[in-house]
């Protein structure tokens, strides 16, 4: 390694993408961001050895993101025998398509030959708009030539915006198991109010994996709900049973913040509800704000369910006060079928279900936003629950107590059971503590999110969207949640549920 630092450069920094649209006289720029990671593509540190005033300029055209490589520098490194300057087109030849090292003047001769009746790849799906603009939703497989070149060219967000994310393999013979959705933005254009040109905004990968159902009793009476397995190759997979996994969810920086990855998970949450080979939708390492975003999505579709509004506390279950839990807190057969027909994983189908029943407890009992207590345990008083909030509340009645004891005991099952490999090495006054610990962060976790919700709904009630979330009530503690962030950390909230619940589904 050279001592001198000058020659690094940090690749997230170097690194810019630009959106552009062609102009009669070149391209005009409409967006530009830089990648959140490059450590899949330039190493661990995200560093670029060997150049002064280094540019990595990833231009893409923004409706068919035919992308452009322009790397620019003021002074490159001599190379010597140990050390040379890293040859950039060449690590980046490994994330794009050879047509992205052509030169300038050839892309925009390539834009301006684009006719202006160009829409997106795959099969419209659905349109919708906000207030910031009309959009629409397409979806293809890798057979369709059009998509699998508009994966080529935009593969490279993986690395640039998922932690640890690698581009899917197109070559695979099984690339045929992909679904992508695309999100593109609509725009009349000006001087032809007729015409439109569309707008990159972000995408979705989706794998089907098939499943093995054993029959049920009733299914086996009914041989004609099976499709028929042969083995002479006329076989169709795509009509048996199958998960089917969210993999990449992506929306790019210009487009975040605006409600569309939300909208865009409910379109494909909508459209494999109805695939009926689907048994479950599921998402494969979801980071934190895939989390949020879903939970919300999740809890503002089945609060309108009728089926899940069904499902209520037992509130004339008496707790026992030595040995196990209840089981029957909630009606656990209709749990399964609202689950099942809902095609959600247990854990967030219960996580969503957990939120929403803390939403209808009794505001007396109901938590707030306060600081999740270190020694909370099931004995505590309830009351301290609204602490944290603006208005006084009213005292809680015995019953109001009992039915938020019931709510804790159906979260801390679950928590047990999802945890139980740690905390089954634990002696029991340490298990119980450690548990304790868990369920408040939980608690924590369900009552910022219930506020999200409510702001969510707020934001439609004032047309801000055209989605609108169902209204569970919020938490108590009205307390906005820039505060909470302020008061406590900003990783404060977000960090309880990653020591709780990690894993995918
Ligand atoms: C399975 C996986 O791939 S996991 C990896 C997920 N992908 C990534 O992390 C890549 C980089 N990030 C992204 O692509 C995006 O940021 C995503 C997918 C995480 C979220 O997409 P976005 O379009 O920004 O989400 P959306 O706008 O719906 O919600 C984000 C926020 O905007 C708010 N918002 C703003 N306007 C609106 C609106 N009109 N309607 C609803 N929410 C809105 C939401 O309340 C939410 O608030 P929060 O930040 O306080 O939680």
């Amino acid at each position: 390694m050279s001592g001198d630092d000058d020659w690094w450069t940090s690749s997230n920094e170097a690194v810019l993408v630009s959106l552009v649209t062609p102009t009669d006289n070149g391209v005009k720029t409409l967006h530009t961001f830089h990648p959140e990671y490059t450590n899949n593509i330039f190493g661990e540190k995200e560093q670029i050895f060997g150049y002064k005033g280094l540019r990595i300029n990833l231009q893409y055209n923004a409706s068919d993101m035919l992308p452009n490589l322009k790397v620019s520098y003021k002074k490159k490194y001599q190379n010597t025998a140990d050390e040379e300057a890293l040859g950039i087109n060449d690590v980046l030849s490994d994330f794009l398509p050879e047509i992205a090292f052509q030169k300038q003047s050839d892309f925009e001769t390539r834009l301006k030959s684009i006719p202006d009746n160009w829409t997106p790849p795959g099969t419209l799906v659905t349109s919708f708009s906000n207030k910031h603009g009309d959009f629409q939703v397409y979806s293809g497989k890798i057979t369709d030539p059009a998509v699998k070149q508009l994966l080529n060219r935009i593969q490279i967000l993986v690395p640039f915006f998922v932690d640890a994310g690698t581009p899917i393999d197109l070559e695979d013979p099984d690339a045929d198991r992909w679904t992508f959705y695309f999100l593109y933005n609509k725009r009349s254009l000006p001087d032809h109010p007729d015409k439109s040109s569309y707008y990159f905004a972000g995408y979705s990968t989706l794998y089907r994996y098939n499943t093995f159902l054993p029959p049920t009793e009733t299914e086996s009476k009914t041989p004609t709900d099976t499709p028929p397995f042969s083995l002479d190759g006329d076989f169709d997979l795509d009509t048996l049973p199958c998960r089917t996994r969210i993999s990449q969810f992506i929306i790019i920086p210009p487009f975040q913040q605006k409600g569309l990855g939300s909208r865009l998970y409910s379109i494909i949450y909508q459209q494999y509800l109805k695939h009926e080979p689907t048994i479950q939708l599921t998402v494969e390492d979801p980071n934190e704000a895939f989390d949020d975003m879903r939970d919300l999505a999740d809890l503002a579709f089945l609060s309108k369910q009728p089926e899940f509004q069904a499902l209520k506390i037992n509130t004339s279950i008496a707790i026992p006060e030595e040995g196990k839990a209840p089981n029957n807190i909630v009606d656990q057969a209709a749990v399964e079928a609202c689950q099942k027909k809902f095609k959600i994983v247990p854990r967030q189908f219960a996580r969503v279900l957990e939120m929403y029943l803390m939403s209808q407890l009794p505001e007396s009992v109901r938590p707030g936003l306060g600081a999740p207590e270190e020694d909370e345990d099931e004995e505590q008083d309830v009351r301290s629950k609204g602490k944290g909030k603006e208005k006084a509340l009213p005292e809680p009645t015995a019953e109001d107590e009992h039915t938020y004891r019931l709510w804790m005991m159906l979260v801390k099952m679950r928590l047990y059971v999802h945890n139980r490999d740690v905390l089954g090495q634990l002696e029991l006054k340490e298990r119980r503590d450690e548990l304790a610990k868990v369920f408040a962060g939980v608690e924590f976790d369900y009552a910022r999110l219930l506020i999200k919700a409510e702001e969510q709904a707020k934001m439609a009630a004032a047309g801000e969207t055209d989605q609108v979330p169902a209204t569970p009530s919020a938490a108590n503690g009205k307390r906005k949640l820039d505060e909470v962030e302020q008061a406590e950390g900003a990783e404060a909230a977000s960090s309880k549920k990653a020591r709780v619940e990690s894993g995918s589904d």
